[in-house]
């Protein structure tokens, strides 16, 4: 019979992915975000036809999708070229191309909040005049007119939810990623929806059950996030579920039902849940994926979920009630199985201190194993490696890499404490853990001291140049994708919205300027002597291309070997498949050269 070759790169690379959905409110209508066609744009489904068609072109990503109640029009959120100034488009029902409807300077962020029930009109929070706090608007759609809500100070502040009668609204105040306080105003009332806003805490994702009811999230008096109350007439706050070991988000409130909805975080994966408020009935619904990127409840009570595995790329289900999910999109890794590819085990080891952490270790199958393995810190780095599919690391493996991601202190998971452990600690603790858990990986023979490679993206590609930089004997060669790599000119170059939390997550260039030198990358290029391939956005709002341009103009100066790939029309991240499969390609290629 006809011989087929064994699957090759570029099937790897030829799955798309689905970033953010929406369901009419009749649920005859799908929309969904994704790259189907190359470039992002907005895809469209009439259920129960599963076809999908254009449902609006821009080529470009996507912020948020949320229909007219009243089916007269789509909203939908475009940024350009991934600079992550998202502005806020109007479409006709049937689609189209969007039109601006709260756009202005496009150096400007505006951020879609909330949409009345009637449809009328639209909350908003903007950079504009405010660059670091933001503000917030409503625009009513019959007249075009914009009203300020409020303004942001202190810290950034975010319009979280509006009371069905809209006179009560929800904002977040963010003073760190730890550190997320909740207060809703009420006329000229103002009140925090836990009892001490002084004291650190997150307080977020906020539902209005009535016009005085607020359910939201907290981790207030404790290290995992849990389901709490807050009641406007009496103005108080009470502990409302908690689940060991898990915290709760995603929170959605279905009104029809009187049913709440959301989805917990434990360690590397995600469940999901429903609870009655009125019997506190608690339900585990469970799922056909290892993590839930977003749900929704419909009036009539049926359930949609976007999510993903290690072995599943990005799909959107539906659930209606006692019978199986239905799967509504069918996104898969071109011509191969979810028995070509590769799960990851769940294992732990002891840092050098006694602390237990969890890692991801992807083993090749051994037809294919070519006895090379790669460490990859994640990004972040207040985030985790999480059970999600990532096509780069499926086709690594098919390529025989062995892959190991630890979640080192900082990141989520693991509750409140142990993502504190990162804060003004980028580059001690999480180093030794990496160190850790690289010498682990030799002593179980995981991996070859002779055969490892660095990869790693963002804060990871920062720990990379670090450890590069400091521990170059662990490596082979080092990739490092929009790492940052020296401290001092990331807490200057980051988006204004950011500023106010770099006190706590990184610290002070001036009084900390001794801990920021010994953490800086830049402080060891003289240990930086394996080959380097450093990829770049350009238009990267978070770690500036400069970042990448002074490590690698500076390991020129010094005769090293580095590669430079820069992406013109990509920030932080790789949204246009031609873009994705050249820095993948180049990866590939960049390991292979390095091999021998
Ligand atoms: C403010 C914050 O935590 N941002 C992260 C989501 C982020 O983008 N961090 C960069 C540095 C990364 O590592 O991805």
């Amino acid at each position: 019979m006809i011989e087929f070759p064994k699957p090759k790169v570029e099937q790897f690379f030829r799955t798309y992915s689905i970033t953010d959905f929406a369901l009419s409110g009749d649920e005859e209508r799908l929309i969904f975000s994704s790259n189907l066609n190359g470039k992002v744009n907005l895809w469209a489904m009439d259920l129960p036809n599963l076809f999908p068609y254009l449902f609006a072109h821009r080529d470009e990503s996507v912020s948020f999708i949320k229909f007219d109640p009243k089916n007269r029009y789509v909203l939908a959120g475009f940024d350009k070229d991934g600079d992550e100034n998202h502005q806020i488009y109007a479409l006709p029902a049937e689609g189209g191309l969007p039109e601006p409807l709260v756009t202005g300077n496009p150096e400007e962020k505006y951020y879609y909040a909330h949409l009345s029930e009637d449809g009328n009109r639209l909350y908003y929070m903007t950079s504009e005049g405010n660059p670091s706090f933001l503000n917030a608007y409503v625009k009513n759609l019959e007249d075009q007119s914009d009203t300020l809500l409020h303004e942001g100070s202190e810290s950034t502040t975010y319009l979280e939810s509006v009371s069905e009668n809209e006179q009560a609204f929800v904002y977040t105040q963010s003073l760190a990623n730890t550190y997320v306080r909740a207060f809703v105003k009420h006329g000229d009332e103002t009140h925090y929806l836990t009892p001490d806003p002084e004291k650190v805490h997150v307080a977020f994702e906020s539902a209005f059950v009535n016009d005085s009811s607020i359910y939201f999230l907290t981790d207030y008096d404790s290290d995992f996030v849990y389901l709490a109350h807050f009641d406007l007439e009496d103005k108080l706050f009470s502990e409302v579920l908690k689940i060991e070991n898990e915290s709760l988000q995603n929170l959605k409130w279905n009104k029809e039902q009187n049913m709440l909805y959301f989805s917990t975080e434990k360690g590397v994966t995600d469940l999901l849940y429903r609870f009655d408020p009125d019997s506190t009935k608690l339900e585990q619904v469970s799922t056909p994926v290892d993590i839930i990127d977003k749900i929704q409840i419909t009036k009539s009570g049926n359930l949609y979920l976007l999510g993903t595995s290690a072995t599943k790329p990005h799909n959107i289900f539906q659930w209606m009630g006692d019978s199986e999910w239905k799967p509504l999109t069918d996104n898969r890794v071109l011509g191969l199985s979810e028995e070509d590819l590769v799960d990851p085990e769940e294992v732990s080891f002891q840092s050098y201190d006694g602390l237990e952490i969890e890692a991801l270790l992807f083993k090749p199958k051994p037809e294919n194993d070519n006895g090379h393995a790669i460490f990859w810190p994640h990004g972040g780095p207040q985030h985790a490696e999480r059970k999600q599919f990532r096509s780069m690391f499926q086709c690594f493996l098919n390529r025989g890499y062995t892959i190991f991601a630890p979640n080192f202190r900082g990141s989520t998971g693991y509750g409140s404490s142990f993502v504190k452990l990162v804060e003004q600690d980028w580059g001690e603790g999480p180093r030794l853990d990496c160190l850790a858990a690289i010498n682990w990986l030799f002593d179980n023979k995981l991996a070859d001291p002779e055969k490892l490679f660095l990869i790693g993206g963002s804060y990871g590609g920062y720990m990379a140049l670090l450890l590069h930089g400091r521990h170059p004997e662990y490596f082979k060669a080092v990739v490092d994708i929009f790492g940052v790599s020296n401290l001092f000119t990331f807490v200057e170059s980051v988006p204004p919205h950011w500023k106010p939390i770099m006190e706590r997550w990184l610290g002070d260039p001036v009084r900390d300027k001794d801990r920021f030198t010994k953490d800086s990358p830049v402080t060891y290029l003289d240990g930086m002597e394996k080959p380097m391939l450093v990829i770049q956005g350009a238009k990267d709002p978070r770690v500036v291309k400069e970042e990448s341009d002074q490590i690698v103009a500076k390991l020129k100066e010094k005769g090293r070997e580095v590669e430079y790939l820069v992406l013109d029309d990509e920030g932080h991240g790789f949204s246009k498949k031609e873009n994705e499969i050249k820095v993948y390609s180049a990866m590939l290629d960049f390991l292979e050269k390095h091999q021998v």
